[in-house]
């Protein structure tokens, strides 16, 4: 049997799976924590991914691996390879600012054109930006900028500052993918090429006197190297004249698109610590006005996506103040009615992204005597959860993306009411798939193509299906709360 790796480098996890490259059945898993925080130390998630490996059992019969990660996160490397500052996350809004001047500067239409996407705080972009204009000595050491699953990428083959690393810091070697590369706002998903002049004009390049190294941006199915000879995971005898073959990596979006084998009239519907909305097109999308942004996806083809910052922690914050775990809360909100009696939770908790408030914070409206209850909470964050994620839906088929179903994944797609609830808010039947780990099931395919040259042919089983069952009520509310 040929065993292949997929890791999910997430904002608040590591997962592996390791799979049988035949069948595609889940042989082993893993997972370590990471930190919280919305800027974290990528030595953090070093440390996370070789725990998760081992956890699902090491890479001693495993023939390649592929690492997705969370999106646009910043990694700053100096000329030795060394992290200089913790990375940005996506979900930290400091740059917003920065992202409303880039708009000032460039305008929105023309950055649309130029990268697939109107950046928000959460765009790498952005991040280089305010780095330069707050931590100036900071952004003066900048040699090289990666994305979380690049510098990943780039460790697991060995690579890193001297003494920590056998091959050493060689920034060349960092590689990408278009999927990640697309969420960065200085790559183009239509032409396939870096914008240095776009970089250049955000970030400056005076005073540094080299150009940035930029991650090398590596065809779906190709490449990255090999696993180097790491103390953590020493090629075993098994592996091989070529070692373990690393694969490219991908945005963990494009991973969970690849690994549900998302296809025509399938939205994906993610509700992790980000809630994202996504489907594959076969042609570029791009929207001026920021609601979806114009990713690529992991085989060359592409993906509008809507991202909200405020997600399954939603209902972690809500169940916490009820005092009860993930499925009571369940329980509690399929006990109230559709509306929650009047009451609707808008759940900017952390901000948010789409609308565009990075300083909102959270609302409860609508509370009386008579709605206040524990049943219409738990069920008002369920319903504020997903009535952002359908104004998502109806973003991407504005820009021409069809769908037929719903495909609910991620942490919070367990719960039972989120399934219910999501067959009463969006239009379209809700197809939950088996529980697992589909973004990195995404990059275990991918390794499997990096290994064969083709893309492995494995299914996805459907564990429940939801109807259409809609409650206008529950939409009409939130619309109505918006707009206030
Ligand atoms: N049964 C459940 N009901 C609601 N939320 C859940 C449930 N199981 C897990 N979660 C939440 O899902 C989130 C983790 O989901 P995951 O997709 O792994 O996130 P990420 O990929 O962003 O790290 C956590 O906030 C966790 O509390
Ligand atoms: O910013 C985005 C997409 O643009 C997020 O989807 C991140 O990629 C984080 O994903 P999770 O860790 O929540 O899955």
């Amino acid at each position: 049997m040929t065993l292949v790796a997929g890791v999910d480098s997430s904002t608040q996890s590591c997962k592996v799976v390791v799979r049988d490259l035949e069948t595609g059945a889940t042989v082993r898993t893993g997972r370590a924590s990471h930190p919280d925080g919305t800027e974290v130390d990528p030595a953090a998630w070093w440390t996370a991914l070789v725990a998760a490996i081992t956890d699902a059992g090491g890479l001693d019969d495993v023939a390649a691996i592929s690492i997705a990660g969370q999106q646009h996160g910043m990694v700053v490397l100096d000329g030795e390879g060394r992290v200089i500052r913790p990375a940005l996350l996506w979900n930290d809004t400091r740059s917003a600012g920065a992202a409303a001047d880039l708009i000032a500067e460039f305008g929105a239409a023309d950055l649309a054109e130029r990268t697939g996407s109107v950046p928000v705080a959460s765009f790498t972009l952005t991040k280089l930006r305010w780095l330069q204009q707050n931590e100036p000595q900071n952004a003066a050491r900048v040699a090289a900028v990666a994305l979380p699953h690049d510098w990943l990428t780039w460790r697991l083959r060995g690579y890193g500052p001297a003494g920590e690393s056998p091959l050493g810091p060689v920034l060349a070697e960092l590689t990408t993918d278009r999927s990640d590369a697309s969420g960065t706002s200085y790559w183009s998903p239509a032409t396939g090429t870096y914008d240095r002049a776009l970089l250049d004009a955000a970030f400056g390049n005076s005073g540094k006197g080299h150009e940035l190294v930029l991650p090398t941006v590596i065809a779906p199915g190709a490449h990255a190297g090999t696993v180097g000879r790491l103390p953590e995971f020493p090629t075993p005898a098994g592996a091989g004249a070529t070692g373990i073959v690393v694969g490219a990596g991908a945005g963990d979006n494009a991973g969970a698109a690849l690994g549900l084998g998302a296809a025509a009239g399938d939205v994906v519907v993610s509700i992790g610590t980000s809630g994202t909305v996504f489907a594959v097109t076969e042609t570029a999308v791009r929207d001026e006005s920021g609601t979806v942004a114009g990713f690529a996806d992991a085989t060359g083809l592409f993906l509008p996506l809507v991202a909200t910052l405020n997600a399954a922690r939603i209902l972690d914050v809500v169940a916490g103040l009820l005092g009860v775990g993930h499925e009571e809360l369940g329980t509690l909100a399929l006990t109230a009615e559709p509306g929650s009696g009047g009451l609707v939770l808008q759940p900017y908790f952390e901000g948010e992204r789409t609308p565009n408030r990075p300083d909102a914070a959270a609302t409860l409206f609508g509370m009386t005597l008579a709605s206040t209850t524990r049943e219409n909470l738990a069920r008002a964050a369920v319903e504020g959860l997903l009535c952002g994620l359908a104004d998502g839906l109806g973003a991407l088929r504005d820009r021409g993306v069809s769908a037929s179903r719903i495909l609910l994944v991620g942490g919070a797609a367990q719960n039972a009411a989120v399934g219910v609830i999501a067959s009463e808010v969006f239009d379209v039947p809700v197809s939950i798939p088996e529980p697992g780990e589909y973004v990195a099931a995404g990059a275990a395919r991918q390794a499997g193509w990096a290994l064969t040259g083709e893309l492995p042919a494995w299914s996805t089983a459907i564990a429940v299906e939801h109807p259409v069952r809609t409650a206008a009520v529950i939409g009409e509310q939130y619309r109505a709360v918006a707009s206030a």
